[in-house]
């Protein structure tokens, strides 16, 4: 499951409008996360994996949704994770991860999850990770806010 929506960044060259998927395993905090970002913008629910592809093209961004809490399934994240950043028309996109649920007791901090999503192995690309409670709505703005300045200064 994944969810899609556009936003206007205002910069020194006027508006710029971005395409932003945010995808990640189910539970991760997509939803909880979009609701807390009260974004105005049209949000569409992208139904599932051989459908992801229909909405690539033209994405400026992706942001990476982890529940820090779920290791047992951190290895299907990682294997999740890097095959969307195999796909073509993907190449261009800059990466946020959000290494949600903070909150919760166990959960792995931002180091921990970039080692087990590998994150080391990104090459030819702008990425950063933050960590975050959805819940608590922590984290989410800085890390939008490095979107919004990576978007700005020309992205990837
Ligand atoms: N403790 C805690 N719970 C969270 C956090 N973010 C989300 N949740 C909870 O985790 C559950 C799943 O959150 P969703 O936002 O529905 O997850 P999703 O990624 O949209 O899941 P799908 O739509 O199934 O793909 C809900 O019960 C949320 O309340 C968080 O930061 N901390
Ligand atoms: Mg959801």
């Amino acid at each position: 499951m994944g969810l899609v929506f556009t936003r206007l960044f205002s910069s020194v060259f006027g508006n710029k409008e971005a395409r932003i998927l945010v995808l990640g395993l189910d539970n991760a905090g997509k939803t909880t996360i979009l609701y807390r970002l009260q974004m105005g913008e049209v949000v569409s629910t992208i139904p599932s994996w051989p459908y992801w592809r229909c909405y690539f093209p033209n994405t400026q961004a992706i942001i990476y949704v982890v529940d820090s809490s779920d290791t047992d399934r951190l290895v299907i994240a990682r294997e999740e994770f890097h095959a969307i950043l195999e796909e073509e028309e993907l190449k261009g996109a800059v990466v946020l991860i959000f290494a949600n649920k903070q909150d919760l007791p166990g959960a792995l901090d931002d180091a921990a999850v970039t080692e087990s999503l590998e994150l080391h192995k990104i090459k030819n690309r702008q990425w950063s990770i933050f960590k975050t409670s959805a819940i608590k709505g922590e984290g989410l703005f800085e890390g939008l806010d490095w979107l919004s300045n990576t978007l700005k200064s020309g992205g990837s």
